[in-house]
């Protein structure tokens, strides 16, 4: 075992730095007032090589794995969280989902446009009704011959309106409990009898956009399921197990972004004669966010980097997602304090770390979730799985 980063990951976690220091950053407060999303800087990011990760070459991939999409997802985060959104509906959703279940038609359909930025993805399975119990959806699809036929709707999920084509989970057989949910690749823009529009009421992600699907009566090809009929709750397992890991990054980056800001704060700012970062309940607030940073970090990376040897990593996914997330509360939280007054304001980004990092509690399998898929993997209730 050894921790040092070898010479391309170095240069790869150096390129996503400076894409964020210098096309996000710049621009940031007043697009986040204005919750403005740009496609063509997803587009930019794909000709970067940032959507390419753990894909085969014939499938556009870049030669690079999980482990360098983490830190790419990682520096991108630490400026600002709303663009590390891109990572998982570009390439550790869709495309990946794609790549291990699909056609060769839809590999070759679907993939290129999602990696390389240019076609935009998304993921549906959360509903109105439905969050974490995602067996209890209501959405379904008719048996029509020649196609399916889709009623129903879905919720909080990002890229919806502004999306090209992804992936939708719904049932098809209702009698046949989660055995009876089918994946599909859909193409909201284009096709008749879904409507897609924004969620504009989030407290934080105000560049990422959120949006909600109706869909009445859309006829899906036959050609466009995905894996078998039947098999969509396991793909839609599998497909969370990739992707929580990119929120596990992000939730990295914040924690890391928010323990810059802190430190560069307290150092500069002085109260009773000194800099705050010599008050000792300032230190002990800095250490514990650094040790809480540094673990989540350990734990992040060893989940990349079992995915790159294609072991199993549920298990291990799950706890960095949630350490991760929850250190990146912490640590946006003791960042607005050690900032006093002015983390209280909107007119410094602490406030943003602390909004932007409470949906790391929540997306893609809350705190509680990872609780019970580590706890069901830990006393051996449940395999760890890939
Ligand atoms: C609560 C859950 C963790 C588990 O639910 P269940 O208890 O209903 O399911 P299990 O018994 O564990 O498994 C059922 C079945 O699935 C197979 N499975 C499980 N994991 C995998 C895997 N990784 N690969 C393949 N197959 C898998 C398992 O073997 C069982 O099959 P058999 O019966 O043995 O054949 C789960 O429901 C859960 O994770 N819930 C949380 C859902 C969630 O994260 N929702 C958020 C979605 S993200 C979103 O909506 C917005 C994101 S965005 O930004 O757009």
């Amino acid at each position: 075992m050894h921790f040092d980063l070898a010479d391309e990951q170095r240069m790869v976690q150096e390129t996503a730095r400076r894409f964020a220091l210098e096309e996000i950053a710049p621009t940031l407060a007043e697009e986040e007032r204005a919750h403005a999303f740009k496609p063509e800087r997803v587009a930019k990011m794909g000709e970067l090589g940032f959507f390419g990760c753990a894909l085969p070459d014939d499938l556009g991939g870049n030669g690079l794995g999980f482990f360098e999409s983490v830190l790419m997802a990682e520096q991108v985060a630490k400026v600002s969280a709303s663009w590390r959104l891109p990572f998982n509906m570009q390439n550790l959703g869709p495309a990946l989902t794609v790549a291990k279940f699909g056609t060769a038609a839809q590999k070759a359909k679907y993939i290129p446009g999602w990696v390389a930025g240019t076609q935009l993805g998304f993921f549906a399975m959360t509903e109105p009704n439905t969050g974490s119990d995602v067996a209890s959806m209501k959405t379904h699809a008719i048996d029509k011959g020649d196609h399916w036929e889709v009623h129903g709707s879905k919720m909080w999920i990002s890229q919806a309106h502004v999306g090209h084509a992804g992936l939708l989970y719904a049932y098809t057989d209702r009698s046949a409990g989660n055995r009876g949910i089918t994946a599909f690749i859909i193409e909201p823009k284009t096709w008749a009898g879904v409507s897609a529009r924004p969620i504009e009421t989030k407290l934080g992600l105000h560049c990422a956009p959120t949006g909600e699907f109706v869909f009445d009566g859309m006829k899906v090809p036959k050609e466009n399921v995905l894996g078998q009929p039947g098999e969509g709750f396991r793909i839609c397992m599998w497909q969370l197990n990739q992707t929580r890991l990119g929120c596990a990054a992000g939730a990295l980056g914040v924690a890391g972004g928010a323990l810059d800001l802190a430190i560069d704060y307290a150092n500069g700012r002085t109260q009773f004669g000194k800099p705050i970062a010599q008050h000792q309940m300032i230190q002990a607030q800095i250490a514990d966010m650094v040790v809480e940073h540094q673990a989540a970090q350990m734990l992040v990376y060893r989940a990349a980097w079992l995915k790159d040897q294609g072991r199993p990593s549920q298990y291990e996914t799950s706890v960095a997602k949630l350490a991760a997330s929850e250190a990146a509360v912490h640590a946006a939280n003791e960042c607005m304090k050690i900032f006093g007054s002015y983390g209280y304001s909107t007119e410094y980004p602490a406030e943003r770390f602390y909004r932007d990092a409470k949906s790391l509690q929540i997306v893609e399998g809350t705190s509680n979730i990872q609780r019970i898929i580590i706890s069901g993997m830990a006393t051996g209730a449940t395999p760890n799985r890939e």
